[in-house]
């Protein structure tokens, strides 16, 4: 999906949501584990109740992965029942040298057709300009995440420039690929943050973790994170697919979703900038 039909869907749905499908068989309600593959029925049935307020879904690959082939094929039947005008996010955070990195590319963009793919920066540019090859697929790299370790690396100072780690991947990132390729990951916890991360990149998209059970603002991230285009894609994992664990678990993942699909209507309004 390319970046001009990124921004058709947020504005005809009025939304920036992205719904985290965080699956654990420990928290899924039990009677779904009677199904030949419960990971996939739960999240057939979360899609179905969310698509209508969600412009993206974010699969992260570890809960997957955990199961072993199972976990795959589960994680490859979801990606591929979620309808083609929603953005899909393969949230891996892979980068190796250039030969192995070409291959994680073909594992998540060929053999799954993910529009995009967490990249962890600090490999530096050879390992991060594999997955750019792929035309029309995005590169999502961490930049200044949600979780309390962000302080040890991300924070450190540049002397010489007085900037901090995550500003110099974003200035240095930004001349490997076009906005149309390229997004960071940037934690709602880091709210304080996100204005700076803005002019530092005025026309990136934005994946915004840690509204729900981390405790970040949306309403925060979306006043000072919002560009023309919106420029946001805000996640919600535990919040919305752990709503209610008992039968009606579809039910209330859709009102959660439709609840934040309704604030950031109102956000998109009021700081949208023109
Ligand atoms: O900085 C980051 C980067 C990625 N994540 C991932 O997002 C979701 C958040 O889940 P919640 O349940 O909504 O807290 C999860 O998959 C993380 O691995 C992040 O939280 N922060």
């Amino acid at each position: 999906m390319n970046k001009a039909e990124l921004i058709s869907q947020i504005r005809q749905k009025k939304s920036y949501l992205c719904v985290g499908l965080d699956t654990d068989l420990e928290k899924i309600p039990q009677f779904l584990l009677e199904y030949e593959d419960p990971i996939f029925e739960f999240n057939k049935c979360i899609i179905d109740a969310t698509k209508d307020f969600a412009v993206a879904y974010k699969p992260n690959i570890a809960f997957y992965e955990a199961l072993g082939a199972k976990g795959w094929q589960s994680l490859e039947k979801t990606v591929e029942y979620i309808p083609k005008d929603i953005f899909t996010i393969a949230d891996a955070k892979r980068g190796d040298i250039g030969n192995t990195s070409k291959l994680y590319a073909k594992a998540f963009f060929e053999n799954m057709d993910f529009d995009s793919i967490t990249v962890a920066p600090y490999m530096g540019e050879d390992s991060v300009s594999p997955f750019l090859d792929f035309p029309g697929k995005w590169v999502i790299l961490l930049a200044h995440t949600s979780n309390q370790g962000s302080n040890d690396f991300q924070l450190m100072t540049n002397r010489e420039h007085d900037t901090a780690f995550y500003e110099e991947v974003i200035r240095k990132s930004r001349q490997w690929a076009t906005d149309d390729q390229l997004m960071f990951v940037v934690g709602a916890t880091r709210a304080d943050k996100i204005g700076q991360i803005r002019e530092i990149a005025p026309d990136n998209f934005f994946l915004v973790p840690g509204v729900g059970a981390q405790g970040g603002s949306l309403e925060e991230v979306s006043k000072y994170g919002m560009n023309k285009d919106c420029g946001l894609l805000v996640n919600s994992s535990r919040g919305i697919i752990y709503a209610s664990k008992e039968e009606d678990f579809a039910e209330a993942a859709g009102k959660e979703a439709q609840a934040l699909q309704q604030q950031m209507e109102q956000y998109l309004a009021e700081f949208k900038t023109v």
